[in-house]
């Protein structure tokens, strides 16, 4: 072992003994915090010598501010990344200049919308009466220990059908309306989302001649992308020449069931005339089926994967609990009485302007955010040879990864409290909620390319959030260690979140 390593070191080998011990027991995101902590928030981990795969972790706010803001420009996703990305294709997440500034300014413009914003609650909130609450119902109407649920898959089906909706425009039911019990149906559809988020961190991990090899001839991870990989394209494309020919056939008018995205773009075209085109063509059917995957999957897997982690920490602390249920209980005793009929004003069912004024509720978002940001390792790939804040040198090529759990973990950024659950840190002495620069929570990225979905993610989250706690009480089974987040592109518990449901009365 080299003294001054925070890692073992092994001849040949380096340090992927325990890079893939860690993967194996799913440790990987602690065994990262343990040596950032020793090395004071970066080292550089050294992969076997006859191959290269050595990266540079960082946690240091002052290297993360100066990487993605003040020398932006000397750090890009690169070649490897796009690679690795594959299934993604060309969408936002895998490209650089002037692709990634055309749809930065396409989706800004897309989700930003407030008509699209309004749209989104009404769909979210009918799908939620209309599927989510009975299936909590049901649930929680059988007394006795067998029908706990694993609330992540029912979160995951709910959002899945949720987004497709948003973003194609058509409701794949994965989420059944008239659930009876039983196992929830399966589907291939939802299941390949999962499998290429799988795929793209093992392409990470080991070297690219040998996954490539692997796909070429198409066993072990890269047979399961090959499969993964066509059954979505097969749902994307099959919707994306449907919803043409509709519009080809049909005068069509954005109405109130057509504001999908997808219908939005394609509409678009004949509007903006701006000439765009030029640079992408939006109507292409390679186009929309990395933009509308990309946010599908994206829409899917955060809003997922917070709410599960929120709820777990929630009644992991009853006292949060009870002061958000404080918090609700005040929200809607202030409706007016002729506002909101009888079902509406017990239902927990907030809107806009009430969210807002949800201080504690948002502060325990930000907190469950920042000890699970969802997107737990960000990358960048080196353009010039530079000398980082903490002085450590990046070579030409060399990959960065940046351990946003970490991050969350670290005292010098949080203090001594830093593991602890704690809402408070977020609301200041005047009842506002803190403003934490954007290179210290880094959950949603700091800098140009800061996520485009942030205010959607809170008030979909919040809105989520305050309908379930206030009408149910969730009982967590195998509460223990046996909670691990996964290891992939959005993190989720490893084993689903299995809870007994109870109805609470209002
Ligand atoms: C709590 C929920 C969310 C979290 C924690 C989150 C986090 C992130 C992160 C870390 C990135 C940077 C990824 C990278 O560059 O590699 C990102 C980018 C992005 N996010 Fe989110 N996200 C969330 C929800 C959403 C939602 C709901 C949408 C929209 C459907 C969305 C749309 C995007 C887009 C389009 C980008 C690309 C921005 C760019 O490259 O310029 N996000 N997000």
């Amino acid at each position: 072992r080299n003294k001054h390593s925070p890692v073992y070191q092994w001849p040949f080998l380096g340090m992927l003994p325990s890079l893939l011990l860690s993967l194996y027991n799913y440790t990987l995101h602690d065994f990262c915090t343990r040596a950032l902590r020793r090395t004071g928030g970066t080292f550089l981990l050294k992969g076997p010598s006859f191959i290269n795969v050595d990266f540079m972790v960082t946690s240091d706010p002052t290297n993360i501010n100066y990487i993605f803001n003040k020398n932006a420009a000397n750090y890009k996703k690169g070649r490897d990344f796009r690679a690795i990305m594959d299934p993604l294709g060309d969408g936002i997440f895998n490209v650089d200049d002037d692709s990634w500034k055309f749809q930065r300014k396409l989706l800004h413009s897309l989700l930003n919308n407030p008509e699209f914003e309004g749209h989104t609650m009404k769909t979210l909130e009918r799908k939620m009466r209309s599927n989510l609450l009975p299936v909590l119902d049901r649930a929680a109407t059988k007394v006795g220990g067998d029908e706990a649920l694993d609330i992540q898959d029912v979160f995951k089906r709910f959002m899945f059908d949720n987004m497709c909706m948003l973003v194609l425009g058509f409701d794949p039911k994965y989420l059944p309306a008239g659930f009876e019990g039983g196992r929830l149906p399966k589907s291939a559809c939802s299941n390949a989302f999962d499998e290429l988020g799988e795929v793209v961190i093992y392409r990470y991990m080991v070297p690219i001649c040998v996954w490539t090899f692997q796909h070429r001839l198409r066993i072990g991870m890269e047979w399961k992308c090959i499969r993964a990989w066509s059954t979505v394209d097969k749902l994307l494309y099959g919707t994306i020449n449907m919803k043409k020919q509709e519009l080809a056939t049909k005068k069509h008018s954005v109405g109130n069931d057509k504001r999908d995205l997808l219908t939005q773009v394609l509409v678009m075209k004949d509007e903006d005339g701006r000439g765009d085109e030029k640079i992408i063509d939006k109507t292409s059917n390679n186009f929309l089926r990395d933009t509308m995957f990309t946010l599908v999957a994206v829409g899917r897997d955060t809003i997922t994967a917070s709410l599960t982690w929120l709820i777990w920490c929630v009644v992991n602390h009853p006292i949060v609990e009870k002061r958000i249920l404080e918090e609700l209980g005040l929200a809607i005793a202030a409706r007016p009485p002729t506002e909101v009929d009888e079902e509406e004003r017990g239902g927990g069912f907030m809107n806009n302007n009430e969210l807002n004024k949800l201080v504690y509720l948002h502060a325990t978002v930000c907190e469950t955010l920042r000890l699970y940001p969802l997107v737990p390792f960000e990358h960048k790939c080196v353009v010039e040879v530079d000398v980082l804040p903490s002085g450590h040198t990046v070579h030409k090529e060399e990959r960065i990864v940046f351990s946003i759990y970490s991050m969350g973990r670290m005292e010098n950024i949080w203090g001594k409290d830093c593991m602890e659950f704690k809402p408070e840190r977020w609301i200041s002495e005047t009842g506002t909620i803190l403003h934490i620069p954007s290179y210290k929570f880094m959950t949603f990225i700091t800098g140009a390319r800061t996520c485009l979905g942030k205010s959607m993610a809170f008030t979909q989250v919040k809105y989520l959030a305050s309908a379930l706690l206030w009408n149910y009480k969730f009982d967590l089974i195998d509460n223990g260690p046996s909670v691990k987040p996964t290891v992939g592109m959005v993190m989720f518990m490893k084993d689903g979140l299995k809870a007994r449901v109870i109805k609470r009365n209002n």
